[in-house]
Formats: structure tokens, sequence, C-alpha cells
């Protein structure tokens, strides 16, 4: 009987569980969306108990639909949409509130308060994050200040926090164990990445009980084993956490220092392996923990561009330019340029570099030849400007060349859009056989630990490229185009 690694892959729009053979390929995946709910302008929240009855029905379907039983599943990965906060009563179990999703502005008051108070700096140096409505502090600052009650149930003790993973770990092992790993712990804004501690005067700052917080363990171990209610009368090992993004950097095996991921999802997430040093951006980058593994943490630098596939779905259902995303290729290449058009799609402002959530998107060049392929055209291009504006970023704050880009996520089946980046990079870009990197970091992490797999370097071996492009334009031109970015760029922050 062949054993199975399986992924559960927490994301924004939908769960997933992937089922993972030996030589880390995909053998059946099951899906499941949730409900998005905005309760006011700008407020992006997920029912947990939903994302928690999506992950069960997934890990219950993918089964079904590899016609196999749990017993053939040697570990369980988890990866999840990072910063989204859960609060939850430890005598009930049920959240007190609904998780706040990374995308949520609810707390820009808090954090403009804070910036005021002049602690900017203070949790820069010790967190390698800003003080941006992005991350979990001030959520769960927000919900503390917000839910009848719930101050005071922090204060004795009753209630718990967890990003995502912690929340699914929690639930899997019918409320055992409270754990989080490195890379999720460094996206909350209360974690302090370089004494590996929760921080006590961050949390005193934030005013937030250190007895709701999950003990924070490496990204590789056994943190506890599925009830059997849970999975089919079987003791699972949960054996691998970590962010997405930072499990994307480990399924495309990035294992080396320099070497450079995105992810060309809803957003786009940059993250550059530093190895064992966490360098400090000048540059609006993050510094991020990429993964606790073998006794230490690794390091990574992080761009974080907030609309990107999602630009694409907005002329979709937006603008109705057509029916389905892929369609935006055959329409890009029907035009041998955008012909001057610049799309800025700052939709929810922009994250790296220039951090500024108060503009809004825009659009430069229009003449009276203007068609809707160079309108599409110049929105693709868009994603691959925003990915230069971070890469520039990275290499200046690391000092490291860039020598290729490793890509993955839903946009990077477009090939217009792939050559476009490689021409604005001028390195190759480097599109592997396994686009859902994500759930395969995850699943890598979990085999590592129950001894599936053996060491990075076969985990690296088994990393194959579908497709290589290599630039193909010429210096002057990609100047030209990206300076004409620039100019948008700059203009749609003088209209805000
Ligand atoms: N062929 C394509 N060309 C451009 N964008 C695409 C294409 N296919 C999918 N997308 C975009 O990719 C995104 C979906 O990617 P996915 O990795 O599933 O996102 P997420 O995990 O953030 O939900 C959507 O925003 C969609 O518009
Ligand atoms: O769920 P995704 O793939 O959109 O990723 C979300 C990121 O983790 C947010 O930081």
């Amino acid at each position: 009987m062949e054993k199975l690694m399986m992924a559960l892959d927490q994301g924004t729009t939908s769960s997933r569980a992937i089922l993972f053979n030996h030589d880390g390929e995909i053998i059946e995946v099951a899906q499941r969306e949730f409900e998005q709910f905005f309760p006011k302008s700008g407020w992006v929240e997920h029912d947990a108990n939903e994302i928690w009855t999506s992950i069960t029905a997934c890990m219950a379907e993918v089964l079904r639909k590899a016609d196999i039983g749990p017993a053939q599943i040697a570990g369980i990965g988890i990866t999840n949409q990072r910063e989204t906060t859960v609060v939850w009563d430890r005598h009930t179990n049920k959240p007190i509130h609904k998780a706040i999703v990374w995308q949520s502005r609810q707390t820009t008051d808090i954090c403009k308060s804070l910036i005021n108070q002049g602690y900017q700096d203070t949790f820069r140096k010790k967190t390698g994050l800003l003080m941006d409505p992005y991350f979990s502090g001030t959520k769960v600052k927000w919900i503390l200040d917000n839910v009848e009650g719930a101050r005071e149930k922090a204060d004795n003790g009753d209630l718990m926090f967890g990003t995502i993973d912690s929340w699914l770990i929690y639930k899997l092992t019918g409320g055992e164990v409270h754990v989080t790993d490195y890379s999720n712990a460094s996206r909350t804004l209360l974690f302090n990445i370089h004494d590996l501690n929760w921080d006590d005067e961050l949390l005193s700052i934030l005013d937030i009980p250190k007895s709701m917080l999950p003990e924070v363990k490496s990204s590789s171990e056994i943190y506890g084993t599925t009830i059997d209610y849970h999975f089919f009368g079987h003791n699972v090992p949960i054996a691998g956490v970590a962010g997405d993004q930072h499990a994307a950097l480990f399924g495309q095996a990035c294992f080396e220092q320099g070497m450079v991921k995105n992810t060309y999802g809803t957003g786009c997430f940059v993250l550059m392996n530093t190895g064992e040093k966490a360098v400090e951006s000048n540059h609006g980058l993050l510094t991020t923990i990429a993964w606790g593994l073998d006794g230490k943490v690794e390091y990574a630098l992080e761009g974080s561009i907030f609309v990107a596939g999602s630009a694409v779905q907005w002329l979709r259902d937006g603008l109705r330019m057509f029916t389905d995303a892929k369609q935006s290729e055959e329409y890009a290449t029907r035009v041998t340029s955008s012909d001057g058009v610049y799309l800025v799609p700052a939709f929810v402002g922009l994250g790296t570099p220039y951090w500024d959530s108060d503009v809004r998107g825009a659009m430069f060049g229009l003449t009276r030849a203007t068609k809707k392929e160079h309108v599409i055209r110049a929105t693709l291009e868009a994603l691959a400007y925003q990915t230069k504006d971070v890469v520039e970023a990275m290499v200046g704050d690391a000092a490291i060349p860039l020598k290729s880009l490793r890509v993955d996520g839903g946009a990077v089946k477009n090939n217009f859009l792939m050559q476009f980046q490689s021409d604005m990079l001028g390195v190759n870009v480097q599109r592997p056989v396994v686009n859902e990197t994500t759930a395969l970091g995850a699943a890598y992490l979990a085999g590592l630990a129950v001894g599936f797999w053996d060491s990075k370097q076969q985990i690296a071996s088994q990393w194959k490229i579908d497709q290589t492009f290599a630039p193909a334009m010429q210096q002057d031109e990609r100047d030209q185009l990206y300076n004409g970015w620039k100019k948008a760029v700059e203009a749609t922050r003088v209209f805000k």
C-alpha cells in the first residue's frame, strides 16, 4: 500500500486538500470555496467555523476521489493564508468574533495612533514588519477592544488567539494542542524574530495577554495527531506548518541564500531566502522568518503586492472584457505593445515598496486608438512592473543580484505574462512542473518530520522545470517601458 502525504492549503478564498506521492507529484485535489464577509468598506472577515468545515470536507473528499483509506496517509502538512486572526473561547472552543482577514483595513486607526505615539520603529526592529493593518497584532487588539466582554475574558485567561494554522491544529487535535510555527508567528507583529520569543514589550503596548498566545514550534515536527472522529478513526500525525508564501518558497526548493520565488495569485508575494541572516530593509520590504527547521530558523525578505491576479478578475467581472482569466493572454497578444497605456492597479492602495494605503487605481496614456486589447495587455504588464519594483528593492537590500525567478500561482499559466516578466527583469523566469508549490512545501515540511522524505537535497532534486522564459528585450526598450511605469505610479500617488 503506497503511503501519501496530505497537504491542507487554507487560502483566502478557498480551502484545499492535496495528496502527494513520494516523487512530489499530485495524486488528487479537493477544493471548497467559502463565504467572504465585507461588513464595512475595507473590512474583510471569514467565518472560522466555515473554514474548519471546508477543510474537513476537503479531507474527506480527497480520500474519496483518490479511492484510498486514511491509513494510507503518512502525515499532514498545513499551510495557510497568513495574518488572518481568530480569537476563540478555550472552554466552548467557539470563536468570539469572525476571523479578521489579512486584507482587512479595520485597524487603520489603531495603527495610525501607534505610529503617532512613536512606536513604529520599536515594532519594525523587533518584528521586521511595518505598522500596517495587514498584520495580526492590531487585529487581536481590535477584537479585545470591540467584542463585548472580550477584554475581561482575556484577562481571566479564557481566550485563545491563533492564525489559521493554530485554529486548524486546535480543531484537528480536539482542543489538545495550541501551537503555531515560526513563519506564522513572524507575521503577527507580536513575535521577536531575533530572540524568537513573544515580545513582552509589544504585547504590553497592544494590551494583549500572553496567556492567549500559542506555543511557537519549528515548521517541521509532530505537533499532535488527528483525533479519531476527525480522521475516520485514524490518528494521523500533523507534522508540518508554514504560512503559504513561506511554504511556496520551500516547495520551490529555494534553499540557497539569494534564491527568489514569486507567487502570482490574488496578489503577488515575492520572497528571497536570506539564510540565517535577518536582513533589514531600507526599501519597504518585510523581514520575515522563512521557516524553522533542523534546530534553527532561516529568514526571508518579502515584497507584498496586494493586487495582481485580482486585476485580471476585475477586467473579467468589473469591465466584462472576457469571461475567463486565461483569455487575457489571447487578447494581450493580438497587439504588439500596450501603445503607451499603463494601468496602476492600486485598488486597495499599494504595498511594497510604496506602502501607500490611501492611493487608488488609475490608467494613463489613453488615445482614441486605445483598444480593449491594450488595456488587457497593460494590466498584465502591471503585474510584471510591480514585481520589478519589489525585486529592485530586494536586490538593493540584500546586496545579492537576482540570478533567476521561480514562479507559481494561478496566473503563471499566462505565457505572455511570464515572457514579459523575464523581459522586464532581464533574467530567466522558471515555471516548475508542479504549480501547487504552496501545498507541496507543506507536504515536504511534514514529510521530513515523519521520514517520508530524507533531506532538503532530496527535495531539491525533485524540483523540475516545465518552461523557462529567457529575456528577449533590449535594455533601452526595457528602461523606456519601466520609466513609463514609474511615472504612472508617481502620478497616481499624487491623485488622492
Ligand atoms: N491565464 C491567466 N492569466 C492571468 N491571470 C490568471 C490566469 N489564470 C488565473 N489567473 C488569475 O490568478 C488568480 C488565481 O490564482 P490562485 O493562485 O488560485 O490565487 P489565490 O491562491 O490567491 O486564490 C486569479 O486572480 C486569476 O485572475
Ligand atoms: O491566500 P493567498 O494565497 O491569497 O495568500 C495570502 C497571504 O498569505 C497573505 O499574507
